[in-house]
């Protein structure tokens, strides 16, 4: 129990149902696999492309994708004004400081850890910059489960292959100064210093390919199985 669930206004409540049970149900053990790397290096599409591989051996997944949640969980300030007024906007609204992205990355990993426990294979695709915030995560996804249930995946690309890719036109807009904090631009990037899976992603391998790397760990991990 922590400090929260001791705070006698917010009481904590234990499930009927436990994690074990559902796991049991499911046939597989709940977990995060988390990418991480500079925009462009391509964690959607890999996330993307493991997600239908573990799909296709029955594994139960849920991808949490960086632009999507960024419309609804994680909104921008312009986009909660309307429905909800400037005030609301300004408190609750994300962009790409220090601390929002801290916010954006918190309430990620709360998620994340919630679909973990529930059993599934749960696959994140985030910028997620800074060591502190991912080993928050870490901590919060295998404080509520066990060790190793957060898989940090490093999507090692450089930032010209990145740059040269430039799929949304942001690099460019970021050089032209139009975009401020631009992670590898003008805002750091933090390397994860001991990611479970480094994938040297720009060595002209496919997205299915590097998936496959990742599947393979999985599978030697014990994370996943082909039955
Ligand atoms: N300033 C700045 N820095 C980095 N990225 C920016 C920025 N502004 C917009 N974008 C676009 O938003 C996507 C990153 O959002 P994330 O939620 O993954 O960022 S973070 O984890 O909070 O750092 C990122 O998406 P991906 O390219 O898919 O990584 C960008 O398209
Ligand atoms: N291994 C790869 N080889 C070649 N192109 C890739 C590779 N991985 C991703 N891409 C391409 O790079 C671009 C950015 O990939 P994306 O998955 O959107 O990156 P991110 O989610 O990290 O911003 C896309 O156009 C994608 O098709």
């Amino acid at each position: 129990m922590d400090e929260l669930h001791h705070r006698p206004q917010i009481v904590w409540h234990d499930h009927a149902v436990s994690r074990e049970d559902r796991q049991r149900v499911l046939g597989q053990r709940g977990c995060v696999i988390w990418f991480t790397g500079l925009s462009g290096c391509g964690k959607s599409t890999i996330a993307n492309a493991l997600d239908q591989q573990l799909l296709e051996r029955g594994a139960k997944t849920f991808l949490l994708d960086g632009d999507n949640i960024r419309h609804g969980l994680c909104a921008p300030p312009d986009r909660l004004a309307a429905d909800h007024g400037d005030s609301f906007a300004k408190r609750f609204g994300l962009g790409f400081g220090p601390e929002d992205r801290e916010e954006n990355i918190r309430r990620i990993g709360s998620v994340a850890q919630l679909f973990a426990a529930a059993g599934l294979i749960t696959l994140s695709a985030f910028v997620s910059p800074y060591t502190r915030d991912r080993q928050r995560v870490r901590e919060l996804v295998e404080g509520s489960g066990q060790a190793g249930d957060f898989i940090e995946v490093f999507v090692d690309t450089p930032l010209e292959i990145c740059e040269q890719r430039d799929p949304k036109g942001l690099y460019k807009k970021a050089r032209a100064g139009e975009i401020p904090n631009f992670t590898g631009i003008s805002d750091p990037y933090e390397p994860p210093p001991h990611p479970e899976i480094h994938l040297a992603a720009g060595d002209g391998r496919t997205p299915p390919q590097l998936a496959e790397q990742i599947l393979n760990e999985l599978q030697h991990r014990g994370i996943f199985s082909v039955s």
